[in-house]
């Protein structure tokens, strides 16, 4: 018998669902969990709250954190979920459990989601086993405003969300509580433009508006960029958002979406001394990062982008360019930093034309810059 080459099994999709306490996670995922697609789901959640979970393939982590050996808070790697996913992956593996399909991680309510997402984008083994499908953050109806207002980490768990559920939406009555749910409706859409804003009480949080956020349409597993992107609806967002006059003291007005969009094709050397200078200055500001490159060297096979804070998912490329749209573009959601900064920079190393600006050669080519930048 000839030995056939062993294809590595498809990355496990895994959506982490966050929002505030008490804002009806749980009672989301026990909903969920009913559904028959999601029978082989299994689930990962930080705390036992006051509503169960009778579901076959539950497993516990605790909060603790491990401190990465650089010091980076933000690295902060969540000790017990690489050991819970290692401990679902090995059982799954020898057979000790069904198959599992897909994972669904509940973080409590104060924690903010990035270290968990780090854990899944650069782990060396769990980044080959899982894929992070999506986000989806819990905003509750009645609370949601004054929880924004108080906890700069709701507005975080908002702001890094590729789906949002409204729940609680049966208890708004009074007219006060209608203009203020459409207040909230407004704050969340500007935190997020991309993410839909589901509202549970009318049904609408099922597995298919929630689940497969990622890049490939599930059922003709071809890449939807424009979907997974939904750069439009940021620009419409970023349009809305000039008119806007900006409080610093608002946790939610110091955090940007926006996009940027080239047609000429760059050069991987660009692009690259582009995302280390934002990483680099801006870190923990740069809460996602999507896009798709149009390579120089490459340009058929666009470049594939994915980042939270100043971590990348391993680039990936895809084999061809799914629609007409065969522009680089990239959606940023920051904290604190002007957009006008990083569009002034992407546009210096896109080479595009700034007379009255340094561009990116000053840096590239200079001796005193940081070896990454140089040439
Ligand atoms: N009326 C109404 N109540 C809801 C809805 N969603 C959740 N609840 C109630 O809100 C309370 C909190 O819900 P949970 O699902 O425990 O919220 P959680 O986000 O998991 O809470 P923590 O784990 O404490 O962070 C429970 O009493 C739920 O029954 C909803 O859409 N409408």
């Amino acid at each position: 018998m000839t030995d056939m080459p062993r294809q590595p099994p498809e990355p496990i999709p895994v959506t982490l669902l966050t929002g505030f306490l008490g804002a009806g996670k749980t009672t989301l995922l026990n909903r969920l969990l009913k559904e028959p697609g999601l029978a082989d789901a299994a689930v990962l959640i930080n705390e036992f709250g006051e509503i169960g979970l009778d579901h076959l393939l539950v497993q516990h982590f605790d909060d603790a954190t491990v401190l990465l050996a650089s010091g980076c808070l933000c690295c902060t790697v969540r000790g017990d979920l690489v050991e819970g996913l290692e401990h679902l992956l090995r059982r799954m593996d020898n057979g000790a459990i069904p198959p599992f399909r897909r994972i669904l991680i509940e973080t409590t309510g104060l924690a903010d989601p990035a270290p968990i997402l780090h854990v899944l984008m650069m782990h060396p083994y769990l980044v080959m086993r899982f894929r992070l499908d999506g986000v989806v953050t819990v905003v509750d109806a009645i609370n949601g405003g004054a929880t924004l207002d108080e906890h700069p980490e709701s507005v975080r768990q908002v702001a890094i969300s590729d789906r949002i559920v409204l729940t609680k939406t049966d208890l708004v009555t009074t007219p006060e509580e209608a203009a203020q749910l459409d207040d909230l409706r407004r704050r969340l859409r500007a935190l997020a433009p991309a993410a839909p804003v589901l509202d549970a009480a009318r049904g609408e949080a099922t597995p298919a508006a929630l689940l497969d956020a990622g890049l490939f349409d599930p059922s003709t597993k071809i890449p939807d960029v424009a979907r997974w992107l939904a750069d439009e609806a940021v620009d419409a967002a970023e349009a809305e958002a000039r008119g806007h006059v900006h409080d610093p003291n608002r946790h939610d007005d110091r955090i940007r979406a926006f996009t940027l969009a080239t047609e000429a094709p760059v050069a991987a050397a660009a692009i690259d001394m582009f995302l280390e200078l934002v990483r680099g200055t801006h870190g923990s500001k740069l809460l996602r990062l999507k896009g798709i490159v149009k390579l120089a060297e490459d340009p058929d096979r666009p470049l594939v982008l994915h980042g939270v804070q100043h971590v990348l998912h391993p680039p990936s490329q895809l084999p061809g360019w799914p629609d007409d749209d065969r522009r680089t573009r990239l959606v940023m959601i920051v904290r604190d930093v002007e957009p006008a900064v990083i569009r002034r920079l992407f546009d210096a190393f896109m080479g595009l034309p700034m007379p009255d600006q340094p561009d990116g050669a000053v840096l590239a080519d200079n001796p005193l810059a940081p070896a990454t930048m140089r040439r």
